[in-house]
């Protein structure tokens, strides 16, 4: 269904949405009328956002959780201690070697604030090679934004099912539960998790009423329902940390639903891009395709921000980013391709981190490139990076900063510029 934040209805039997009310005494069928709440009740009307589900039993029904063991990796928390000035960059994590699936191969990268603020964001990186089979997730701490790598995810969630491809994106909304299905045995892929505001498209200003990403370009599922009884696991991510609990029945028995809290895909592809046809590098702001705004008018919790295939053609300009110190935080990923700052090191796969006031920008070899490049329209293509900027500085877990993937020697990405001659 077509329209990000629409009010959508489904039904995946004639007759299980209720008509004119939302909790009829007697819902069709003996379903169960649940809400699930995006934002405050009282949040303003255009910043809303609710559904109601219609299910074969209430969620409410399930024995206590107890803490989950399953994976060390996931939600450890960031590493204590002060965290160094530096910029960091990690090669792409290995594909795991025994049987793991989606939940037990994520590993937390970096995060910021804490869950229980309901502000800042993490960066989580997954690698699977198993289905999650009679079993299921659900982050109570945020929405999840999946951004595959590699291989195909197919996402069994409580509103319907969803599949993407690297190129597309997905977001799984606070609370609902699902699991993960992998079409091609293995997979690897970046997870945004947001704990703040949640994400929406972002003001248009003076590009006017279309561009960027499109709301009809958001596709959310069709109801879809599991009617299956039998012993399922229910893994939640709470306040930071992993809990586990036992259901007597899929957790996917949502026959109907309506509202505008839903999951959602979207193919990058489909992102207008707009840049400079005159001079100069604009902001990569201009690339961005959700935001989570912090209280602060235009200061972003987070921003999910794209580098995609485009045409190149101001002239008398440095084209790539240029140098810079910024007051906000980037992290990267890079989904295939090259990136244009980045000749060397940084590989589809790949993770960078620059917190505030960090140098960065291009690295020599891309500098050197740039400056000498005939600046004929020029289509980059055959790439596709992305960014998460946070007002919140990131900070890596301590797995992060231990791995063998950390490289050692990025600094060296900005060391050897030739000194420029006053004459
Ligand atoms: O650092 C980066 O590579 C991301 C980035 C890209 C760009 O085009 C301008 C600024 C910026 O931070
Ligand atoms: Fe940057």
């Amino acid at each position: 269904m077509s329209g990000f934040g629409s009010h959508f209805a489904t039904e995946a039997v004639a007759g299980a949405l209720p008509e004119g009310r939302n909790s009829p005494q007697r819902p069709p069928f003996g379903l169960y009328a649940e809400q699930l709440s995006g934002t405050a009740f009282t949040a303003p009307r255009a910043e809303n956002r609710r559904s109601w589900l219609y299910r074969l039993r209430p969620s409410a029904e399930h024995a206590p959780f107890g803490p989950y063991p399953g994976t060390a990796l996931f939600a450890p928390g960031a590493a204590s201690g002060p965290l160094a000035p530096n910029r960091l960059r990690w090669d792409p994590l290995d594909l795991p070697d025994t049987p793991t699936d989606l939940i037990d191969g994520m590993a937390t990268m970096v995060a910021n604030r804490h869950p229980e603020d309901l502000d800042g964001v993490a960066v989580h990186i997954y690698r699977a090679n198993r289905d999650m089979e009679r079993r299921f997730f659900v982050d109570a701490d945020g929405e999840l934004l999946f951004i595959p790598q590699q291989g195909r995810l197919v996402l069994l969630t409580e509103m319907g099912r969803i599949d993407i491809a690297p190129g597309e994106i997905a977001l799984v909304p606070r609370g609902v539960r699902f699991r993960a299905l992998l079409p091609d045995g293995e997979a690897r892929g970046y997870v945004t998790e947001n704990h703040g505001s949640l994400f929406r498209l972002p003001e248009l200003g003076p590009i006017g009423s279309n561009g960027l990403a499109n709301p009809r370009d958001l596709l959310a599922p069709q109801a879809a329902y599991e009617d299956e009884d039998g012993r399922f696991e229910l893994v939640q991510k709470y306040l930071g940390s992993l809990w586990t609990t036992m259901l007597d029945h899929s957790p996917l028995d949502v026959v109907a639903w309506h509202g505008n809290l839903a999951p959602w895909k979207y193919d990058l592809a489909h992102f207008n891009t707009i840049g400079s046809i005159s001079f100069d590098h604009p902001d990569p702001s201009i690339f961005t395709v959700l935001t989570s705004p912090s209280d602060v008018p235009g200061r972003a919790n987070a921003d999910f921000v794209i580098f995609p295939p485009r045409w190149m053609v101001a002239e008398d300009t440095f084209r790539p980013p240029w140098f810079h110190r910024n007051v906000m935080s980037e992290c990267m990923g890079l989904i295939k391709g090259a990136y244009d700052a980045k000749a060397e090191g940084f590989v589809p796969g790949g993770l960078s981190l620059h917190n505030l006031m960090a140098g960065h920008g291009p690295d020599v070899a891309s500098w050197q490139a740039a400056s000498e490049a005939e600046l004929k329209p020029h289509k980059l293509d055959g790439t596709l990076a992305f960014m998460v900027e946070s007002c919140w500085p990131f900070r890596p877990t301590a797995f992060a900063l231990e791995t063998s993937a950390l490289q050692k020697d990025y600094d060296n990405a900005w060391g050897g510029f030739p000194k420029a001659l006053i004459p």
